[in-house]
């Protein structure tokens, strides 16, 4: 189960973030860097990381015209990542262009680039910010299920959703890789709107759960990892 977690570092600073990646050791193999850490530490988070021998996804969530969408995807590649992350209503261009930035990298390096995850619906959002912001009205499932199905058509075979849809996408698409945050074992959701227990992702066919807050702000990080895996294993 250890291989299937992975824990967002949002934290401040790299101080921190590197403070959290000694404390949780052997215990995590893959870290999130998301906006703000890169934003504000990123290629030096990038090589803590590597130097300790472990994975990162790099949650930049791209969504701009297919050409710059090209471009980024090509240089994230060249950082290393082993996922990385764009907005699925990029719809078909976009798509097309990331995996043509990954295929550029794979074809000039040889080696494999990252696993490309199509962001379905934010897990902040539910039917009703769909509406009222976004100005969609359709059952949640059936919007993910589109876009999904769209980026599919255009060679993407990795979604990010929450935890409550991972089964509808691994049952609707084959050899998909699906990887759900909007992960809670408590009462507190935060910001998250769609959200569920490691246990209930995994058992709902996730194969990734990314955890942030739960186990960076917990009192004890490293407790918080082992229970957390002890979850998604069903033993509590
Ligand atoms: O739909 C999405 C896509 C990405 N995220 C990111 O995952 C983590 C979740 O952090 P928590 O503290 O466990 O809520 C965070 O970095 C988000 O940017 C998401 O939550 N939902």
């Amino acid at each position: 189960m250890k291989d299937r977690l992975i824990v967002a570092l949002d934290v401040d600073t790299f101080e921190q973030a590197c403070s959290i990646v000694d404390e949780l050791g052997d215990e995590v193999l893959t870290y999130k860097i998301g906006l703000a850490p890169f934003i504000g530490y990123g290629f030096k988070i990038i090589d803590y990381i590597k130097s300790k021998n472990k994975r990162f996804f790099l949650d930049l969530k791209f969504f701009d015209i297919p050409n710059t969408v090209e471009l980024a995807v090509y240089q994230a590649c060249m950082l290393g990542a082993s996922m990385l992350s764009l907005h699925t209503i990029g719809t078909k261009l976009m798509i097309e262009a990331a995996i043509a930035g990954k295929k550029r990298f794979e074809d000039q390096t040889g080696k494999a680039g990252p696993i490309l995850l199509g962001i379905t619906i934010l897990t902040s959002m539910d039917e009703d910010s769909l509406e009222s912001g976004m100005f969609i009205k359709k059952p949640l499932g059936e919007t993910i299920l589109g876009l999904a199905k769209n980026a599919y058509d255009a060679g993407l075979r990795g979604f990010v959703a929450s935890p409550n849809e991972a089964k509808l996408l691994k049952d609707s698409f084959d050899d998909v890789v699906v990887v759900t945050p909007g992960i809670r074992m408590g009462d507190s959701k935060d910001d998250q709107k769609r959200s569920n227990t490691p246990r209930f992702a995994i058992e709902n066919k996730a194969d990734y759960i990314v955890v942030g807050r739960p186990i960076i702000k917990a009192q004890n990080p490293k407790q918080a990892v082992i229970e957390c895996i002890k979850n998604m294993k069903g033993e509590m």
